[in-house]
């Protein structure tokens, strides 16, 4: 028996990934009626019959699982934004990370199109760039090119072993990235761009492609732009740089906003914290509060 992880199920059949690559399998009885039990990413143990086809026998207790996209075992999720053309929206970013971090799922900065951005930056230099602003609070950041490769290994070690889901906006560089770290490797069966993905299936199942030793879901749905169940007080634990500070404002229920002798307003006025991170924190929070109201 091997171990693998389960790429998607379609007509039928599930396929899995084990021992590079992938196999057919169909369902032992006993699972076949909890069949919509399956989602990409669970961790299974597969018998081989005959070459590439196999039964699953065992499933994996999951880890975790997201509902939408609906995925298994997520480890990390790979947020892809453009430095330039178009710029990045932090308003997206700031969303997307809040979304991650609820999840407890690791978020990891892509930044793209270094290639232009450092044309652009021989007609005048900024002082702190978006990337060292995430940097200091904490993240791990990527600057690549798609187009020079610049980059892109370092991206691609970070993926090996673990699912990753790919968040960005539309022009952001995902499948440009994807492409990328997918170079000099021939695609095996089971193995297709994730451009030719999108163009095949109108209705996008969710599904885990093989990428730089790991896998890796396109999740067109991560995008969505309401904020998860949270209250007020949960909302500032996703914000790193402001939950680290929290125990020296002066009320422990303080939400920041209009509170004295707040820790996040005084570091927001020293310069530590980001002014287009609290004004995005303020943003949020009004959309949680009224949530509240709605329950
Ligand atoms: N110069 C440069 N261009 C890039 C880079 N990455 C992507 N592009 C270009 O940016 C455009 C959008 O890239 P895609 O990879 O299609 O972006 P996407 O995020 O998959 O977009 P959607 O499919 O709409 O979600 C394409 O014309 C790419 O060639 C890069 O690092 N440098
Ligand atoms: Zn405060």
């Amino acid at each position: 028996m091997i171990e693998g992880v389960l790429l998607k199920g379609y007509g039928g059949f599930y396929y899995v990934y084990a021992e590079d690559r992938v196999w057919e399998c169909s369902l032992r009885g006993r699972f076949r009626v909890k069949d919509q039990d399956f989602l990409p990413g669970d961790r299974v143990k597969i018998l081989p019959d005959e070459e590439n086809k196999a039964t699953i026998e065992a499933v994996e207790p999951r880890r975790n699982a997201l509902i939408r996209p609906t995925i298994a075992n997520v480890d990390q999720a790979i947020l892809v934004f453009a430095m330039t053309s178009p710029k990045p929206d932090l308003n997206l970013m700031d969303r997307l990370l809040v979304q991650v971090t609820d999840a407890e799922i690791d978020p990891i900065l892509v930044f793209t199109k270094l290639d232009k951005y450092e044309e652009d930056l021989k007609t005048g230099s900024e002082e702190l760039t978006i990337m060292d602003v995430y940097r200091k609070i904490g993240y791990t950041v990527f600057e690549v090119s798609n187009e020079t490769g610049q980059g892109i290994e370092a991206v691609g070690a970070g993926l090996k072993n673990k699912i990753s889901v790919l968040a960005g906006p539309s022009g952001a560089g995902k499948s440009s990235l994807f492409n990328a770290l997918s170079t000099g490797k021939k695609l095996k069966t089971g193995e297709l761009s994730l451009k030719s993905k999108r163009g095949r299936h109108t209705t996008r199942h969710v599904e885990l492609m093989v990428c730089a030793g790991g896998l890796v879901a396109d999740t067109p749905g991560f995008s969505a732009l309401f904020l998860p169940d949270m209250n007020r007080l949960e909302l500032a634990e996703c914000f790193p740089e402001f939950a680290q500070r929290r125990s020296q404002c002066r009320f422990s229920s303080c939400i920041h906003d209009k509170e004295p002798n707040c820790a996040i307003k005084e570091a927001l006025e020293n310069g530590e914290i980001a002014s287009s991170r609290y004004e995005h924190y303020l943003i949020f929070l009004q959309e949680v509060i009224a949530a509240e109201r709605r329950y």
